[in-house]
């Protein structure tokens, strides 16, 4: 299975641009969520959505104009959490590693941490809240409408983005780029996570059931009719079916069931005992994941807490380096000094990998390598933005954040002295920032491709062949939109929402005619 999988759906008021009070984020319509526990041994709807993640639940309330639909999320409601809703807690969160922990933590074979999400809103409850738009020419590239993904982007953008205020760090950071000679830019951020969409539109045919982990689909003569699905104290005794007869019904999930229900390999699930469904050899290849490279820089005067808001970018041609700034305070708790971070990614990583499962638990890691810096190109980004963080650092701008005892190579040493992967370091790494970027690799959390259109799903994300199935999420994009993903992730929802709905009414007016 996929590391993340799936889309889903739901809830709460308030409309519009509303950055700050929204941060408090109450829930003021829960009506339609409840505990798997309690919920009936057998239902029935027109959609069944695998996962209230960050595609699944604008996907969710579009579908619901019309027809019922139930969303299955393996995770916990994020509403009255603070480490999800708070900006200060953002990295608490990712380092919490008990069983009910949002952030499922696991550690690829390259020796980087990584995080699947396990609540409801996915990725986008518990990430850094960047908002970028893909460019038009990656719009063109995957063959989409413009002017339908226009439409959606904005349809989005209303419920969760925002401008944000740029604070002392991050101003300091552009004027150390337009310093050093780079143009920089100031994104936009999203001040709620997806769950919002559902009660953004009157979710009176959305349901939506927590701690409810999908163990399969379940198959008859190829289309998808049902799933399996466990709830909090264990019981697998909980089915939902797709409703006989509906002109509408599908389940739309992510990636990661597919391997377990028996899409994959089929060589792969047979010696894992998977009864194989449809030998789809592509299932996980492909894995790419960008990586991240950054510096801390501790400051004689206290930074504040923000998340990435400036950052620059190389753009020859419309994929290449992406460069961001951002300040992980809790990161550098265990050593008790004020540092502010810069960070780097690769936007577009040629390097790839592969997933496969190591046991039929959807709730346990897959073996993921992702082959970070595999590809020259990569390391040569990686190389490019280094240097230009350092270039930024040593500007007069950023005198003010800077003990002046502190040269570069001892912030580079700084680094290698922390935990912050499971690599080997060299002894050059000092002097060689190849080797830099090699032994500190860390991931953004964007990794994408295990399930990609064209190779597992067709451009309408169906698993061909299985017509009720459409896998709808991040890991079926072959690189990150924009620079960041979630923006794209969600505009995903909606606009495969409408498409399916639309498909869906052609059904029905054929079958009248
Ligand atoms: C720490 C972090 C920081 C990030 N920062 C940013 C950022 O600043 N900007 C940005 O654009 N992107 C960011 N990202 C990436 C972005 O959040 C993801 O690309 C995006 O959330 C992926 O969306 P998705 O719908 O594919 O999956 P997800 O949002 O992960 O949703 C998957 C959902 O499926 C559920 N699920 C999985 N298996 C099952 C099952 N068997 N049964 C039921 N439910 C299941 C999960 O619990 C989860 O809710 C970040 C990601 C992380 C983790």
């Amino acid at each position: 299975m996929c590391i993340r999988l799936f889309g889903a759906y739901l809830l709460a008021g308030i409309l519009l641009l509303l950055p700050i009070i929204c941060y408090s984020d109450k829930a003021s319509d829960y009506t339609f969520v409840r505990e798997a526990k309690s919920t009936p041994a057998v239902v029935h709807f027109d959609y069944i959505g695998i996962g209230g993640g960050t595609t699944g639940c604008p996907l969710a309330a579009t579908l619901s104009h019309g027809a019922s639909v139930l969303v299955l999320e393996r995770g916990g409601s994020p509403y009255g959490n603070p480490n999800i809703i708070n900006t200060e807690n953002f990295a608490p969160t990712l380092l919490d590693t008990s069983p009910t922990s949002p952030a499922q933590q696991f550690t690829s074979e390259d020796g980087v941490f990584n995080i699947r999400t396990r609540v409801l809103g996915g990725g986008s409850a518990l990430n850094a809240r960047f908002y970028t738009r893909a460019s038009t020419h990656y719009i063109k590239e995957v063959g989409w409408n413009q002017r339908m993904v226009d439409q959606s982007y904005e349809w989005v953008e209303k419920v969760v983005a925002f401008e944000p205020e740029i604070l002392q760090w991050e101003s300091t950071f552009r004027d150390g780029l337009l310093e050093v000679g780079v143009l920089p830019r100031v994104y936009l951020r999203a001040f709620t996570h997806s769950s919002r969409f559902a009660s953004v539109c009157r979710p009176r045919k959305i349901t939506v059931y927590l701690h409810a982990t999908v163990q399969k689909m379940l198959f008859r003569h190829i289309p998808a009719y049902g799933v399996i699905y466990k709830d909090a104290y264990g019981i697998i005794r909980h089915r939902a079916y797709l409703k006989r007869n509906s002109k509408k019904n599908r389940i739309v999930l992510s990636v990661g069931l597919l391997m377990i229900s028996g899409m994959g390999s089929a060589f792969h699930l047979r010696a894992h005992s998977i009864k194989v469904v449809a030998d789809c050899p592509m299932v996980g290849q492909g894995m790419a994941d960008n990586p991240m490279n950054i510096l801390f820089i501790p400051s004689p005067q206290p930074v504040e807490v923000s998340l990435v808001q400036v950052g620059w970018r190389i753009d020859p041609f419309h994929s290449f380096g992406l460069w961001l700034i951002g300040h992980f305070k809790h990161f550098l708790s265990q050593v008790s000094i004020s540092p502010g971070v810069i960070l780097e990614k690769i936007m577009g990583p040629l390097s790839r990998g592969h997933l496969a499962l190591r046991n039929t638990n959807p709730n346990d890691n897959p073996f993921v390598i992702f082959n970070y810096f595999k590809e020259p190109e990569d390391l040569r980004k990686c190389i490019e933005g280094m240097k230009t963080i350092i270039d930024v650092v040593n500007s007069e701008a950023y005198s003010k954040f800077r003990y002046k005892y502190m040269p570069v190579e001892a912030l580079i040493d700084l680094l290698l002295a922390l935990p912050l992967n499971r690599r080997r370091k060299h002894a050059n790494v000092t002097f060689s920032l190849e080797q830099f970027c090699i032994d500190t690799v860390m991931t953004i959390c964007h990794y994408h491709g295990g399930c990609r259109v064209g190779r597992v799903v067709d451009k309408g994300y169906r698993v061909p062949g299985i017509d009720s199935l459409r896998v709808v999420d991040g890991l079926t994009f072959y690189r990150t939109l924009g620079t960041n993903p979630q923006a794209t992730v969600m505009m995903l929802g909606r606009h495969m929402g409408q498409r399916i709905l639309h498909d869906g009414l052609l059904r029905g007016s054929k079958k009248k005619n």
